[in-house]
């Protein structure tokens, strides 16, 4: 059922509270690629401990080797520095490798789990929200977790492991001075925390904004054609310009706070500095010696800068986790139609459907079929047919069980849809939608979309029974001539000859065409048709129509209103009874004649 319905200007809720499960989450996707964080760490922490002795060495330098001239000790002391920084450069290379392939493969697997789980979800899911809002996790969100995944991670280890030598250092060289340091400490940990959880907020309106304005942008190129025609043009640059007025907005707000914590933390460490230099200088001058001081201010340096990053990481890991948020959301989905947990695989069919008191809207206050009866018998050509919004597709999806009845029980030979595997399901039907979709790729890709298998022949053998084959043999690469998504290179009744090959070529037992021809000329749709006698012989099908020349073949046609089957009978039988249907029929009959 659909829920939580939502357009492009309406804000998404999140949840408040920073999640550390969400983190936990993303972590055990780091786990894959726990050789390569080996490998980074060694380089990594080989480099910081390298870096960490310079401030030592500098004290011997300053305090032993220039007051005792030691020029042989100093020239070694200044290979040694320029060996440090030659490592740190080789392992910067290094790291920035091993942490893209870390950042790149966990992107990845999120972003393949992700498409893989919206693949499952229902046209509910689908239903209820603007596809843009979708597109953007997948892509923006995703790649949003990229920063954090390359350098924060690894730089955190790496900073809490320096921040520790240094620490231990700096209590060796001078217990005062290091306590002085971390009188600091507490301050800036709170201003930081203070700050955070307003960052947050922030960062989830920004990101609330962003999606509005990918719907909105999705939404208008899907219906570029429809603006251009109405010259809507500026209304809608007015509605986009809002919507980045409120992004722009929220934007500023998140980067006001962002800013806020770096330099608050530098100003802290800057002043810790100060007050040590002072007191260096006027309290604890007899134990000192200049290059005590040169390296506990360079210790400091090393000891505030992992605090600054770790603060920094805290944003990176802030900012992330709004888009965490959203991706695990829509991981977390279950789909509305699913398998139910000993789902049997339905058998080969024959193509006995059977509707009973079904009763269902897509909306809970809102019936679109009321107790629904129907009994179909295999090989039977049922058609349907009735004013629009009556429920003739719904009546069609509910036998593909693309949603899901509120009471009642629709049965495939005996066998309930429900009780078994929606790949035997609809993998035995063949399915033409009222709006086809042309996928960008061949014509040929396009009718063996739903069987990979079947060989060229098959492929032209069922493009001639739709007479889609004069068509695409005319095109400039024939069956490989290549289309764009949604097929805007082709007409739309060439659009509907080519889904209406691929249904065909499932070689399904049950057959479902909803307007399958409605934009095929009636010339040939007459050729057409007789392809389809032969075609239908010995399934079960279903056919929708509005054109009511296209139906007069069926077995059984039932006019659909009022919330379930107003008449049933033959053409014949139907014109005879002179109600709803007469009454259809007669009017475009009239209409033709006109
Ligand atoms: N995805 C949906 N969510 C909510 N309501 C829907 C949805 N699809 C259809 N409806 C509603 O259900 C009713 C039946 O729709 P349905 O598409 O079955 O009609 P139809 O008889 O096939 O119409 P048409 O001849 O125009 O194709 C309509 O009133 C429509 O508003």
């Amino acid at each position: 059922m659909a829920k939580n319905r939502n357009t492009y200007n309406e804000d998404e809720l999140l949840e408040q509270e920073f999640n550390v499960g969400q983190l936990k989450r993303l972590l055990s996707y780091v786990k894959k690629y726990k050789k390569q964080m080996i490998l980074a760490l060694i380089v990594i922490l080989t480099s910081a401990v390298a870096n960490l002795m310079m401030p030592i060495m500098m004290k011997f330098v300053i305090d032993d080797y220039i007051p005792n001239k030691n020029v042989h000790a100093i020239i070694t002391a200044s290979i040694v520095f320029i060996l440090i920084i030659i490592l740190s450069s080789i392992s910067m290379k290094f790291r920035i490798r091993y942490m893209a392939k870390i950042g790149n493969g966990v992107i990845k697997d999120i972003r393949s789990d992700i498409f893989n789980h919206i693949q499952k979800l229902s046209f509910s899911f689908y239903d209820s929200r603007p596809h843009g809002k979708i597109l953007v996790r997948i892509v923006n969100y995703v790649n949003s977790l990229s920063e954090l995944l390359s350098n924060g991670l690894i730089n955190l280890i790496v900073d809490f492991f320096s921040f520790i030598v240094a620490l231990i250092i700096m209590l060796f060289l001078s217990v005062k001075l290091t306590l002085i340091t971390l009188i600091f400490v507490p301050l800036a940990t709170w201003l930081i925390f203070l700050i955070k959880n307003k960052q947050r907020t922030s960062m989830q309106d920004v990101s609330t904004k962003q999606s509005n304005m990918n719907a909105y942008i999705h939404e208008s190129i899907s219906g570029m054609k429809v603006t251009q025609s109405f010259t809507r043009e500026d209304v809608n640059l007015k509605v986009f310009e809002e919507l980045m007025d409120d992004y722009q907005e929220k934007w500023m707000i998140s980067r006001h706070y962002i800013a806020l914590i770096f330099p608050i933390v530098k100003n802290i460490a800057i002043t810790s500095q100060g007050v040590m230099l002072v007191a260096a200088l006027l309290f604890f001058k007899e134990s000192m010696t200049a290059g005590i001081i040169v390296a506990a201010l360079g210790y400091s340096g090393s000891f505030w800068q992992p605090l600054l990053n770790i603060s920094e990481f805290y944003n990176q890991l802030i900012s992330a986790s709004a888009y965490l948020e959203r991706i695990f959301e829509t991981i977390d989905i279950e789909p509305d139609i699913k398998d139910i947990p000993d789902a049997k695989p339905l058998g080969k069919i024959n193509g006995d459907i059977k509707f009973e008191n079904v009763v269902f809207g897509y909306e809970k206050d809102q019936i679109i079929l009321n107790n629904f009866n129907l009994n179909i018998k295999a090989g039977e050509k049922i058609a349907l047919v009735g004013p629009t919004g009556a429920g003739k597709t719904t009546v069609v999806n509910l036998v593909s069980r693309f949603y899901d009845i509120n009471s009642g029980s629709i049965t495939i030979d005996g066998v309930d849809i429900s009780k078994v595997t929606l790949r035997s399901l609809r993998s035995q039907m063949g399915i033409m939608m009222q709006d086809t979709f042309i996928f960008s790729g061949t014509i040929i890709d396009n009718i063996r979309y739903g069987r990979l298998d079947a060989t060229d022949n098959e492929v032209i053998e069922a493009a001639k029974v739709v007479k889609a084959h004069d068509f695409i043999k005319n095109m400039k690469d024939g069956y490989y001539t290549e289309v764009n998504e949604r097929g805007t290179r082709l007409s739309v009744g060439q659009r509907q000859l080519i889904s209406f090959a691929r249904a065909l070529l499932m070689n399904p037992a049950i057959l479902i065409l909803d307007e399958a021809t409605s934009s095929i000329d009636t010339q040939s749709e007459k050729i057409i048709q007789e392809g389809l006698e032969k075609l239908l012989e010995n399934r079960t099908s279903f056919v929708i129509a509005h054109r009511l020349s296209t139906i007069k073949q069926a077995d059984r046609i039932l006019v659909i209103n009022n919330r379930g089957i107003e008449e049933m009978g033959s053409h014949d039988e139907l014109l005879k009874k002179k109600g709803h249907y007469y009454d259809l029929y007669s009017a475009q009959l009239k209409f033709l004649q006109v």
